[in-house]
């Protein structure tokens, strides 16, 4: 059963609920329940904001805070747009373009989620409202079909979803790690390079079509084969403009040496630093996947002034599921940005069986790539994620004036001490540096 009702003054923890609609107990809720929530008492913000939800009770006592008051989703469950008609007549045509369209274009395996963060309004500055959109999907084909088939599916799948996005009024959008491809750098085998990419080569091209139609940055994060420099391989974002321009390329800093993470035999570490893109809706970067585990990645892209920082990704459940909501949240506040993460959906299964040297048997799969994309804002809120299993399209509108609020009341940059740590680094990096350990003198002695 779907329920339909507009809640008010959401607040965290769920803890604060008042309700319109006539809904006394939550707790009696049916799982699910579909409803529109309006920013408190403001009629003033209604274009903007009236959103619907469809989402289960109790991740909707977790996804809440008071940043984060809005909420709303535009699912594709048959007979959910019937009973969301009377609301969409009462919608702007701004906010009728939002879900009129996604529900459009969307089919049933694909979730949709919608968010807004805010900040608070400013005397001297006007809000900066940047619309920004994940995609988390699954290959198309199997891996043994012939790779330019896999290629030509992903990108057939992808694009409904960016025209999704697109139609929303998604201003940057990011794409997941190595999206046109299957992630098979766990099997060694050398014949996956041919997905590889020039900067400018199928996918970058593919987008930029896309990124000039919407007016849209798009982060394009791809396998890249260097042209001029020897035919080597990077694991890069390509970021396109919204004109269709190549603004710039990140390489991925930190390669993983974990598990069946065997990428170190793909590519090397990036070369690129940590560029941060002012583009016509904010400045952004991306620190790739594995990057996320390293706190002076995630800080580096801070100093350097980006607003909203993207961590495309392929991660499995069995190796790094718990860490997963905590490092990029922990990261956007430590930074005061904004974090898109996304991740991979689904099995991938490789032809040839393979090991990792951990003692494991052989095995002919990854393991599965568990989504659960979502956004982190500097303020510790953030969204709920999409879903471990389904391809998504999850949308949050943010006020990039929340990075600069929340640098001014907890002045993490001022208190960082980063003198202290440039001398323990260069310290460190000596070759003959000793840890600072200072030895209990009794520790050694007989009581
Ligand atoms: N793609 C990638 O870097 N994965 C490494 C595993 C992880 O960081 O969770």
């Amino acid at each position: 059963m779907i329920l339909i009702c507009r809640l008010e003054g959401i607040r965290r923890g769920g803890k604060k609920m008042e309700k319109r609609g006539g809904l006394s107990d939550l707790s009696k809720l049916p799982f699910h329940l579909a409803y529109a929530s309006l920013p408190n008492n403001n009629t003033r913000d209604w274009n903007s904001t009236l959103q619907v939800q469809w989402i289960s009770y109790s991740r909707l006592l977790f996804s809440t805070s008071s940043h984060l008051c809005q909420i709303y989703h535009m699912d594709v469950v048959a007979g959910l747009r019937d009973l969301l008609r009377p609301l969409i007549l009462k919608m702007t045509p701004h906010d009728c373009r939002i879900l009129g369209s996604t529900q459009e274009m969307i089919s049933d395996n694909l979730e949709s989620q919608a968010f807004c963060f805010h900040a608070d309004k400013e005397l001297l500055r006007q809000p900066r409202i940047v619309r920004v959109g994940l995609i988390q999907n699954s290959i198309a084909l199997p891996t043994t079909a012939h790779f330019a088939d896999q290629k030509k599916a992903i990108m057939q799948k992808v694009k409904p979803i960016i025209d999704a996005a697109g139609a929303s009024g998604v201003n940057v959008l990011c794409l997941q790690e190595a999206w046109m491809m299957p992630f098979a750098f766990c099997t060694r085998e050398k014949r996956w390079c041919e997905f590889a990419e020039p900067i400018d080569g199928e996918s970058t091209q593919f987008l930029q079509d896309l990124a000039r139609k919407y007016n849209m940055v798009i982060v394009n994060p791809i396998l890249e084969r260097d042209v001029n420099h020897g035919e080597i391989m990077w694991n890069t974002a390509v970021i396109i403009g919204n004109h269709g321009n190549i603004i710039g390329i990140h390489r991925k800093n930190h390669i993983p040496r974990v598990g069946d993470f065997n990428e170190s035999t793909y590519y090397m570490e990036g070369n690129t630093g940590h560029p941060v893109f002012e583009t016509a809706y904010g400045k952004i970067a991306v620190n790739i996947c594995y990057g996320r585990h390293h706190s002076l990645n995630w800080l580096a892209f801070g100093l350097n002034g980006a607003e909203i920082v993207f961590n495309p990704s392929a991660t499995v459940g069995e190796l790094s599921e718990p860490m997963w909501p905590i490092e990029s949240r922990n990261a956007a506040i430590a930074n005061s940005y904004f974090v898109g993460s996304i991740n991979r959906v689904g099995t991938e299964v490789f032809p040839n069986p393979f090991t990792s040297g951990d003692g494991k048997p052989q095995h002919s799969d990854f393991g599965h790539f568990y989504g659960s994309s979502h956004f982190s804002a500097p303020d510790a809120s953030c969204t709920p994620s999409l879903s471990r299993y389904r391809d998504g399209l999850m949308i949050s509108d943010m006020d990039l004036n929340l990075c600069r609020q929340i640098k001014d009341k907890w002045g993490f940059r001022m208190t960082a001490r980063y003198e202290l740590y440039a001398a323990m680094l260069s310290e460190y990096l000596k070759r003959d540096f000793s840890p600072q350990v200072i030895v209990d003198p009794m520790l050694h002695k007989r009581p």
